[in-house]
């Protein structure tokens, strides 16, 4: 049998989120500043077969008859014209269904992962294209490096230089369905921001981050109350210069001067969320 091959699978983190218009076929332009966090899942690959989660988030998965680690496996193995087996692990540390992309990272770490194994060398983008019909958050998280995001999600471009700071990332243990946090959105449709090249530190990054919003925050509200709580208890921390909800929700994000700082306030909020304090991932190399 031979060794396994790991990819990390880091959450997705919407610092701003405008929803700016819809397509005739439902899906919702996005305009997004995309960052991901030091914590996430892990893929594993090895000739072989078979597939298992592992993991304290793996509860969650077990009713769930298509992972999209096997889809994009299939995915790949098709467009590239693969028939020999490939054995699949995935260890799920991120809430499900919780606005961090971690259904999306997992899709996108086994592409990478299997474009490596099998010897394919496609460049990112090839991996991008296939990515899009996995899930809109799934072609940022093949290239898991912040990025600004538009279209539905398919549509990246450079992120603003940004300086060193910390989250904390903190789900209320609620799922929310993506699909159901769209339709409950209502009212007029946002601009794009307007972003600087770049930011000098932490405090100038959130002040210029509190101009703007995630449009789809009111709407989880409405349908997920204790995203509120977790927002007044972020916003709480000392240290904390931002709270907002990522992506559809239900987790929200505090934005932090240094990941040290972060973890340290993670520990302090209620030990029945699902909570994690740092920095930013950083890709291997
Ligand atoms: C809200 C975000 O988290 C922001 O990063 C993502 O756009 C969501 O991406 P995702 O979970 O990968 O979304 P998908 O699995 O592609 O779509 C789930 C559902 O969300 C809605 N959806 C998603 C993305 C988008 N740009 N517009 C939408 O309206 C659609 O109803 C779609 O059927
Ligand atoms: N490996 C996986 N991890 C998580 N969810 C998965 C996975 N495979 C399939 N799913 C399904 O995908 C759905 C969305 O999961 P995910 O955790 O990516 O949502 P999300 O955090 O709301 O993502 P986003 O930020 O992209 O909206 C889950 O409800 C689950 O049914």
């Amino acid at each position: 049998m031979s060794a396994w091959a790991a990819e990390a699978a880091p959450a997705k983190v919407n610092l701003h989120l405008h929803v700016t218009g819809r397509r005739p076929d439902g899906y919702h332009l996005l305009d997004s500043l995309v960052v991901f966090a030091g914590v996430g899942d892990v893929v594993r690959a090895r000739a072989g077969e078979g597939f298992a989660v592992a993991g304290p988030e793996a509860g969650a998965l077990a009713a769930e008859g298509d992972n999209l680690v096997l889809r994009a496996a299939r995915a790949l193995a098709q467009a590239a014209g693969v028939s020999a087996p490939v054995g699949l692990a995935l260890d799920k540390h991120l809430p499900v269904a919780s606005g961090i992309g971690g259904g999306s990272a997992d899709a996108a770490a086994a592409l990478r992962l299997l474009n490596r194994l099998w010897g394919l060398g496609w460049p990112e983008e090839r991996l991008a294209a296939l990515a899009l019909p996995l899930g809109a958050d799934v072609p940022a998280c093949v290239a898991s490096r912040p990025c600004r995001m538009g279209g539905i999600g398919e549509a990246l471009a450079p992120a603003p230089r940004l300086p060193a700071f910390g989250l904390v990332l903190v789900n209320p243990r609620v799922a929310l369905a993506t699909p159901a946090v769209f339709r409950a959105r209502d009212g007029d449709f946002s601009a794009p921001a307007a972003l600087p090249a770049g930011w000098a530190d932490a405090a100038a990054l959130a002040r210029d981050l509190g101009a703007l919003r995630n449009d789809l925050e009111a709407p989880a509200i409405g349908l997920c109350p204790p995203v509120a709580e977790v927002l007044d208890a972020l916003r709480a921390l000392p240290g904390c210069l931002l709270a907002r909800m990522s992506g559809s929700g239900a987790t929200c994000f505090g934005l932090f001067a240094q990941a040290a700082g972060a973890a340290e306030a993670a520990g302090r909020l209620p030990a029945a969320w699902w909570r994690w304090g740092g920095g930013l991932h950083a890709p291997p190399g």
